[in-house]
C-alpha cells in the first residue's frame, strides 16, 4: 500500500506535536478542496493533548465540524463520555459554531436506536445514497492494548457489519457506539496515535504479515483510496523494525 505512511516519534511530547502538524495539514487542504472540514475524533487518554493543543490553534472554526468515531454508551457529562473529554479539552475553548459539533448521541436508553439516529445524521451531512459511506477529511484513532480501535473491540458482532455506517460495539458488556470497518476505510486520511510500551504487543499483531483481523480489530482499517497514518512513540514502536 503505497497510502500508507508510519512514524515513529522519539517521545509523546514529539508525537503529539507531529500529530498537530498532520491535523493542521488536512484541515487546511480539506477547507481548500471544499471549503470544509470534517474530523471524526478518537476517545481515550491519548489524544486528549492533542486536543488541548489544537484549542490554541488560530483556525477558521466556522469551516470545521466535529464528530466522533465512537462513544461510550453514558451520558455526555459522564467522566466516560468522549464527547466531554473533547469538549474540556479543545471544543469548549474555541469558538466552533454549536450546529458544527455532531456528537453520538446516547439518550435514547437503546443503544441500537441512537447508533441508527447517529447513521442518519451522517446521511444527511454527507448527502449519502443508500449504500455509501461518508468520506470524513480525517478520522482519529487510537488502538488499546488488545489491539481493538474506535469501539471494534476482539471477537464482536460490530467487526461483521459492513452495510452500516454506525453500529452497537461491545466491551465486556458494556455497550458503545462506533463506526463500522467500511465507515472509517472510506475516510480520505485515517491517523492513528498510539503510545506506551503497553501498545507494542498489539503493534507486532497489527502489523505482522499474518494474523486474525477478528482478533486484532484495528488489522480491518485498509483503506483503498484514503491516506492511513500510523504516528507512534517510541515506547510503543521502537521493535517494530519501520518508520
Ligand atoms: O473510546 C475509546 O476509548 C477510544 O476510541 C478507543 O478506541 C481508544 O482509542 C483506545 O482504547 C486507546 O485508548 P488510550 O488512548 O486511552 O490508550
Amino acid at each position: 500500500m503505497n497510502n500508507k505512511h508510519v512514524e515513529v516519534l522519539p517521545d509523546k511530547t514529539a508525537l503529539i506535536e507531529r500529530a498537530r502538524e498532520r491535523v493542521l495539514s488536512e484541515i487546511r487542504t480539506a477547507i481548500e478542496r471544499s471549503d470544509r472540514a470534517t474530523i471524526a475524533l478518537a476517545g481515550g487518554g491519548t489524544p486528549k493533548p492533542l486536543y488541548e493543543a489544537l484549542a490554541k490553534e488560530a483556525l477558521p472554526w466556522d469551516k470545521i465540524h466535529i464528530f466522533w468515531g465512537d462513544e461510550r454508551y453514558v451520558p455526555p457529562d459522564h467522566p466516560d463520555s468522549n464527547q466531554r473529554m473533547a469538549r474540556e479539552a479543545w471544543l469548549d475553548r474555541v469558538p466552533l459554531p454549536p450546529e458544527n459539533i455532531h456528537p453520538m448521541p446516547t439518550g435514547a436508553a437503546n443503544p441500537a436506536v441512537d447508533a441508527r439516529t447517529y447513521e442518519q445524521e451522517l446521511q444527511a451531512f454527507f448527502e449519502l445514497e443508500s449504500g455509501t459511506f461518508p468520506k470524513f477529511d480525517l478520522i482519529l484513532l487510537g488502538i488499546g492494548d488488545d489491539a481493538h480501535t474506535a469501539s471494534l473491540f476482539p471477537g464482536t458482532e460490530a467487526l461483521q457489519v459492513r452495510d452500516r455506517l454506525v453500529t452497537v460495539g461491545n466491551k465486556d458488556g458494556q455497550a458503545r457506539l462506533t463506526f463500522t470497518v467500511p465507515s472509517i476505510d472510506a475516510a480520505r486520511c485515517i491517523l492513528f496515535l498510539v503510545s506506551g510500551a503497553g501498545k507494542q504487543e498489539a503493534l507486532d499483531r497489527i502489523f505482522a504479515p499474518e494474523a486474525n483481523p477478528f482478533v486484532y480489530p484495528a488489522r480491518f482499517v485498509q483503506p483503498r483510496e484514503g491516506q492511513l497514518w500510523w504516528l507512534l512513540d517510541d515506547a510503543a514502536g521502537r521493535n517494530l523494525g519501520v518508520g
